[in-house]
């Protein structure tokens, strides 16, 4: 036989009873042997509770009660609920006239939406030539008398039931009323709440089934709340001591009460979806599984309190005052953490108790107030208990740094010394946030990496295509999923925290809308989005100043903009210290050589001890695009620069690189990743740009390009025969000194030379160090160029997402 449950949700009016129907309509139409269980409909036991609450204050419940009456019958005429509706009347009048009850009275009211609920699919199967037979568990289950929560006399109601079955057997489907029972006296007891399952259990164990069936309005047990995390898993086989594990943090079919008669038997137990019949739902069986099952789960109308004091340090006794002083209140603590110091003892207690534990204790603890020992105590009420169930301390250093990378810091945590459950105290407004990064973590499901682009020019622009041409490519072989959910320009903001796709720059026309930093940072934190990267592809001076913000609200950072590295020496530290105090990175590899591995290589030989002695070489790709054809080909000068500029190799305001201020900004980047304490102003820079036409624009100066032609070609013919021009940065001197010599010049090199060999728009860098003497180690290739630069800043993008 097996033992079908259906929950409230299952039996709820519309398309719950037509579904539960089937079921058992399609179960006895394949002669399967099926012993039925309901629990109320709908939220009955909670609206008979409400309407007790109303009776016994005296005040109009009369309404909600006929409310209740005409739901549970309506569509159902065929089904005479009279005798239920009058217990029910005469039951709510009484507590009225009174203004008290009983815990007996209550579960006379409660059990009636168990009775009402058996009847009502009683007689809907009856009407569809099913033999059904409404089986009052009140005459079978028989319990102590601790009305409310009793117990059942197994003896007693095992033979009851085998009585029962022996009788109503073979083609008959009993529909057996969930949740209430009867003790010895014949009044009605109820089970406690998920008493329901417990009767179903009860009935599994004593008739020997071969599977129970709880259906339920979910597909099965998740490795976290669906509708929390969305990329939580069904778990589809655990065992029942893994159940046990989960059953306190939510999981309430999984309760201790309602397995250990499964488990004595060795029945199985199958989670299932009432609305989804494909699905085979979660399978509890005794097997254990092989690697273990981990889950997250939530407890939320929690409240945290935190006794603290000096004087408690050494002090025998006090966890004892604490936990016996709520103990006589009824008040249970579920989470608790003390410091080896003793001076603090932080728990965690149903909400809507924490006030009336708070004054328990300061009464408790009233004389140690006076003396001072105890300092104070304090209630936060906006928290959430994360359990972690599944988990040890042996891999917990993951989470937990992917916690604080997020900017979540846990106000407890603590573990179990046997068995496998770590907990954690959040804050609720970063429960959704906190949930996803260690789902992520735990399950090794694809990191989520939420990415603000800021500039869609000619860099930004393209990044956001390579991004989205390979991130499905990047999820499979990497499990980090990247999702753009901002993409702005200096005025307008396309935000979608589902992520942009390839319509974006449509998008961007049709529904950009301004913005300001803060509505970005709020939008991500509305959104609860995890793993935030902002990246800067403008050359905006004024966007920088944004980034102190975005750091401090958990961004991490990534420029091609080469700006915030090159204002003074103060900002640059400021930032530093902001990103060390918000554990937050910046990674800017592009801000030289585009997309060359040009910083990261400089950091770690400077890290490692090596001493760098110089730094040479042709830093700018469109000078040196602009130097090497101008110097080899006959074409005017104007018209290579246009080239260089029509090609993306220049800044957006192409000045930038003719007067040497780009090339200026690379040396003085590469000079600070040695620690030198160089402002823009130290360094000599040759400017390319004649005098007058150093005003205005940058559209008069492009209308003027010719103008330089005659100022070049004469600088070309005055060269050595073969020589070439080349545009160089040089960082010289003393390097261990605070500041060292930095020069941006044009030079004639001979056309032989590691310099004069350079073509197209290959940046070179020679980098000379104590250990390489002579040879410095070089580093060659493209050294600007849309595709290049934006490749890089998704190098440091996916560096960042794996550091995490
Ligand atoms: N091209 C290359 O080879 C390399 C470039 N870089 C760097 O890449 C960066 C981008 O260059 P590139 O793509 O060529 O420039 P573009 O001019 O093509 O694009 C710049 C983008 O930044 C936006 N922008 C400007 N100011 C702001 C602001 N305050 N807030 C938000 N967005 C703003 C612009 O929007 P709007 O249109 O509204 O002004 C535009 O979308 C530069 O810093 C450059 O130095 C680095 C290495 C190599
Ligand atoms: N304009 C720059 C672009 C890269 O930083 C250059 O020419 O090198």
């Amino acid at each position: 036989m097996k033992i079908l449950k259906f929950g409230g949700k299952s039996l709820a009016n519309g398309k719950g009873i037509e579904a539960v129907i089937n079921i058992i309509e399609n179960k006895v139409k394949n002669r399967e042997d099926i012993t039925v269980v309901l629990s109320a409909r709908g939220n009955a036991t909670d609206e008979l509770e409400e309407i007790l609450d109303k009776a016994v204050k005296n005040q109009e419940y009369q309404g909600q009660l006929e409310a209740f009456k005409e739901y549970q019958a309506s569509d159902f005429s065929g089904v005479d609920f009279t005798k239920e509706f009058e217990t029910l009347d005469k039951l709510f009048e009484g507590v009225s006239l009174l203004g008290d009850y009983s815990k007996r009275i209550k579960d006379q009211i409660l059990s009636q939406g168990e009775v009402i609920s058996a009847k009502l699919i009683t007689q809907i199967l009856k009407e569809k030539n099913i033999k059904a037979h409404f089986t009052d568990s009140r005459e079978l289950i028989i319990t102590d008398g601790q009305f409310g929560d009793a117990q059942p006399l197994d003896k007693l109601s095992k033979e009851n039931v085998i009585n029962h079955f022996q009788k109503y057997n073979g083609d008959t489907v009993n529909i057996v009323t969930g949740f209430i029972a009867s003790n010895t006296k014949n009044e009605t007891t109820t089970l406690g709440r998920n008493g329901s399952n417990y009767t179903a259990s009860l009935l599994a164990n004593y008739l020997e089934a071969e599977e129970l069936q709880s259906f339920t309005h979910v597909n099965g047990i998740y490795t976290a709340n669906p509708d929390l995390v969305p990329e939580a898993k069904k778990i589809e086989k655990l065992s029942f001591t893994e159940a046990n594990e989960l059953a306190y943090f939510g999981a309430n079919i999984l309760h201790a009460k309602t397995i250990i008669p499964l488990i004595e038997k060795n029945i199985p137990l199958r989670i299932l979806n009432t609305f989804d019949h494909e699905n085979q739902g979660t399978l509890i069986t005794g097997e254990a599984s092989e690697k273990g099952i981990k889950s997250l789960s939530v407890l939320e109308n929690v409240a945290l309190i935190n006794l603290e004091g000096r004087g408690l340090l050494g002090r025998v006794g006090v966890d004892a005052r604490i936990f016996k002083a709520l103990a006589n209140k009824n008040i249970s603590v579920s989470i608790i953490s003390q410091g080896s110091s003793e001076r603090g003892i932080g728990f965690v207690v149903e909400a809507d108790k924490a006030k009336e534990a708070k004054s328990i204790l300061e009464q408790e603890f009233e004389s140690d107030f006076y003396k001072r020992d105890v300092s104070g105590i304090t209630i936060e009420e906006a928290v959430s208990v994360i359990s972690i169930i599944g988990q040890d301390l042996s891999t917990f250093h993951k989470p937990y740094n992917a916690l604080i990378k997020n900017q979540v810091v846990p106000l407890l945590f603590n573990n179990t010394v046997t068995g496998k459950n770590v907990s954690l105290v959040v804050r609720k407004e970063q429960l959704h946030r906190a949930l996803n990064v260690i789902h992520g973590e735990i399950f090794e499901i694809s990191k989520k990496i939420n990415v603000a682009i800021f500039g869609h020019g000619l860099v930004g622009g393209t990044l956001v295509d390579q991004i989205l041409k390979s991130r499905e490519q990047i999820e499979s072989r990497k499990k980090i999923k990247l999702n753009i959910f901002a993409i702005a320009n200096s005025s307008k903001i396309l935000l979608n925290a589902n992520g942009v796709d390839q319509n974006w720059k449509n998008d961007i026309t049709k529904k950009g809308v301004s913005y300001t930093i803060n509505e970005v940072i709020k939008f991500a934190d509305d959104n609860h989005l995890e793993n935030l990267i902002a990246i800067d592809n403008t050359a905006s001076q004024k966007f920088t100043e944004n980034y102190i913000s975005l750091v401090e609200s958990g961004f991490d950072l990534v420029s091609s903009n080469k700006v915030a590295n090159t204002l003074s020496f103060d900002f640059y530290k400021k930032i530093r210290i902001k990103l060390e105090e918000n554990q937050k990175q910046y990674l800017y590899e592009t801000n030289v050589g585009a997309g060359l591995p040009l910083i990261d290589t400089i950091k770690l030989l400077h890290l490692s001890g090596e001493n760098i002695t110089r730094i040479k070489g042709v830093f700018s790709g469109s000078l040196s695009y602009l130097f090497n054809t101008f110097s080899v080909e006959e074409r005017p000068f104007s018209e290579v620069l246009q080239e260089a500029i029509d090609k993306g190799y220049t800044e957006p305001d192409p000045r930038e690189d003719l007067c040497g201020n780009d090339v200026g900004r690379k040396l003085l980047i590469l000079a600070r990743e040695l620690d030198l304490s160089n402002e823009f102003e130290d360094i000599n820079i040759h400017n390319l740009i004649p005098e007058p036409l150093r005003k205005g624009e940058s559209k008069e100066f492009l209308e003027k390009l010719t103008e330089l032609d005659k100022v070049y070609e004469k600088v070309k013919q005055e060269q050595n025969p073969d020589h070439v021009l080349r545009y160089i940065g040089d960082l010289w001197g003393d390097l261990s000194q605070e500041k060292g010599n930095l020069d941006v010049k044009l030079v004639s090199v001979p056309k032989s030379s590691a310099l004069g060999q350079v073509k197209g728009s290959d940046s070179i860098f020679e980098i000379y160090t104590e250990s390489y003497g002579d040879q410095p180690i070089v580093i060659q290739g493209a050294g600007a160029g849309a595709a290049v630069t934006a490749r890089g800043v998704f190098g440091d993008i996916l560096r960042l997402a794996e550091r995490g």
